[in-house]
């Protein structure tokens, strides 16, 4: 350990380099209570320094046990290694917005239950740290420098999420400098920043997009953590998917590696709502609230005429959740079709038999389609060369063309009636709107949450809402697989119920897909929608 940097320069600097590795457990003390610490890759953090590693960081997990199979799946936390970090009183002790809720901290202890539907002899099972304020911060509200950057592709309530970030930091904690980072990752070292201030950010809620800008493509996590160090950044709020998230993790890795006092904070965002555990991702009611112009207007054209029908496409590269929910809203929706759900065209239970049907007993139909839906069929149909975007991601066919270009020609072959097809493409539109007042209370919860972790000396984790109750997940939770829609599940049943259609798959399929499949989001488990 270099002694020649006191424990005020870890303070006040995010410069602080070098640790001993038995800080690697120091969390473990300054967790214990009643657990039992069990790290089952108890590798060290940090090695010399010189801020080179050995041993997989990324592996690590803060696995914390307990009684009657509790286990905690803890997250970062800055004292594990950097030592020696003084604490703070909580300035919102004096806030008398806050002095006035009793029990407004939340207890050291608390841990927020991943399942909550359990048996008499169920193992207590999956936790996650609860979200909230601390009465001991690990930050003097005059030393903290932190920055947002948004990341991936737009969402409502982008805005949202920065104007309570700012406003939680200068009303809660008095924190005065928060940079805007624009244009995502790449911008912090190929772009501008804008200072940020609650007079900045004033009515940023009301409008649509991110008044930061985002990007997709790769970054240089290096120079990220480059310029975070040089700007002396000590707190970094990123809001974003998937993709945004992994790179969240790799930029907090470096930061640890490098050992500065620099607090990672994820913030998920994704309209298609397939983050897994957390309840559900903001922007998402929004979109799906959006979603029902667009059905409306397909119903009244298709109603309007003989053997109307309208086709919605909607999105959804992978999972299915805005089809399914926006079908389920509306009520005005004959046939629903998704990803997970394969579907075929032709013959007996396919979804031309299902049309005919469909119009020969009410003169008109909707169909809602998801943009990743029949997929492999339409590939089949129409090849092409896989196409990808600037982060990977793969470009998909535009399956709301094709499948009304197929409807179309079925009829006009068959001849076996006259159709009058309506196709209304709304995507981009659900998704650069602002946020409901729904979404926007529950982007203020994200932000608070957010901002509470790092005061409290929290890294590497996401926060979100698990069972109603906002945690801090670790990163590799967020990340090692994405929310699908489950069609054994009985919101999946209440849809096909919903709309009448065929669920074109083969009941045995089903069965061994039921044995190996478990939901895991809460939207599925029925808390919520039950
Ligand atoms: N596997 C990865 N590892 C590290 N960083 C990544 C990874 N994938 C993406 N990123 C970074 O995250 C940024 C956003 O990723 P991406 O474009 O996939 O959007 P996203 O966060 O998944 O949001 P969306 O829900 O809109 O897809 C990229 O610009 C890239 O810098
Ligand atoms: O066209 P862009 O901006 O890449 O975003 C489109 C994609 O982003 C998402 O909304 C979220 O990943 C997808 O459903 C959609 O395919
Ligand atoms: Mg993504």
């Amino acid at each position: 350990m270099d002694s020649s940097v006191s424990s005020s320069a870890s303070l006040f600097s995010p410069k602080f380099r070098c640790f001993d590795p038995s800080y690697a457990f120091t969390a473990a003390a300054h967790h214990k209570r009643s657990f039992v610490n069990s790290y089952p890759t108890p590798t060290p953090l940090a090695r010399n320094c010189n801020g080179s590693m050995t041993g997989s960081e990324n592996s690590e997990r803060k696995i914390v046990t307990g009684e009657a199979g509790y286990v905690l799946e803890d997250v970062p936390h800055l004292s594990d290694y950097i030592p020696d970090l003084p604490t703070y009183p909580n300035p919102l002790q004096d806030n008398p917005s806050y002095s006035v809720v009793k029990q407004y901290f939340v207890n050291f202890d608390d841990t927020v239950a991943q399942k909550i539907v359990v048996h008499k002899d169920s193992p207590r099972g999956i936790h996650f740290r609860r979200a909230g304020p601390r009465q001991k911060v690990y930050f003097e509200s005059d030393d903290v420098h932190a920055c947002i950057v948004t990341c991936g592709g737009l969402c409502p309530g982008l805005n949202t999420v920065i104007r309570e970030i700012v406003c939680g930091l200068y009303h809660m904690y008095g924190v005065h400098r928060i940079l805007g980072i624009e244009g995502g990752y790449r911008g912090f070292y190929a772009r501008n920043t804008i200072p940020l201030t609650p007079k900045v950010v004033n009515g940023i809620h009301k409008r649509g997009g991110t008044i930061l800008g985002t990007s997709r493509g790769g970054h240089d996590t290096s120079k990220i953590v480059d310029s975070i160090e040089d700007r002396g950044i000590n707190q970094v709020y990123i809001i974003g998917g998937d993709g945004t998230q992994r790179g969240a993790s790799v930029i907090f890795e470096e930061i640890r590696k490098r050992g500065l006092k620099v607090a990672v904070v994820g913030i998920p965002k994704t309209i298609d709502n397939d983050i897994p555990v957390i309840d559900k991702s903001f922007g998402f009611d929004t979109a799906f609230e959006e979603a029902q112009r667009a059905i409306n207007a397909a119903h009244v054209e298709a109603e309007s005429i003989e053997n109307g029908i309208g086709v919605v496409k909607l999105m959804g590269r992978d999972s299915g959740f805005i089809a399914m929910y926006a079908t389920l809203a509306s009520r005005d929706v004959d046939c629903c079709l998704i990803p997970e759900s394969p579907f075929y065209l032709e013959g007996p239970g396919g979804l031309f038999e299902y049309i005919e049907k469909r119009l020969k007993e009410h003169g008109h139909m909707v169909i809602v389609i998801a943009e990743g839906a029949g997929q492999d069929i339409l590939s089949e149909s129409i090849r092409t060369m896989d196409q990808q975007d600037a982060s990977g991601n793969k470009l998909l066919q535009d399956v709301g063309l094709w499948i009304s270009r197929k409807i179309k020609d079925h009829f006009a072959k068959t001849k076996k009636m006259t159709i009058n097809l309506k196709y209304i493409d709304p995507t981009y539109m659900i998704r650069a709107i602002r946020s409901n007042a729904s979404d926007n209370v529950y982007c203020t919860l994200l932000a608070h949450s957010a901002i509470h972790g790092a005061m409290a000396g929290y890294t590497g984790f996401t926060v979100g809402p698990v069972n109603g109750r906002h945690a801090y997940i670790p990163f590799y939770r967020i990340t090692e697989r994405q929310n699908k829609v489950v069609i054994t599940d009985r919101m999946w049943a209440r849809l096909l119920s919903s709309t009448n259609q065929p669920s074109f798959l083969d009941p045995k399929k089903i069965t061994s897909c039921q044995e190996t499949e478990e939901p895991e989001t809460q939207l599925l488990d029925g808390k919520i929608h039950a």
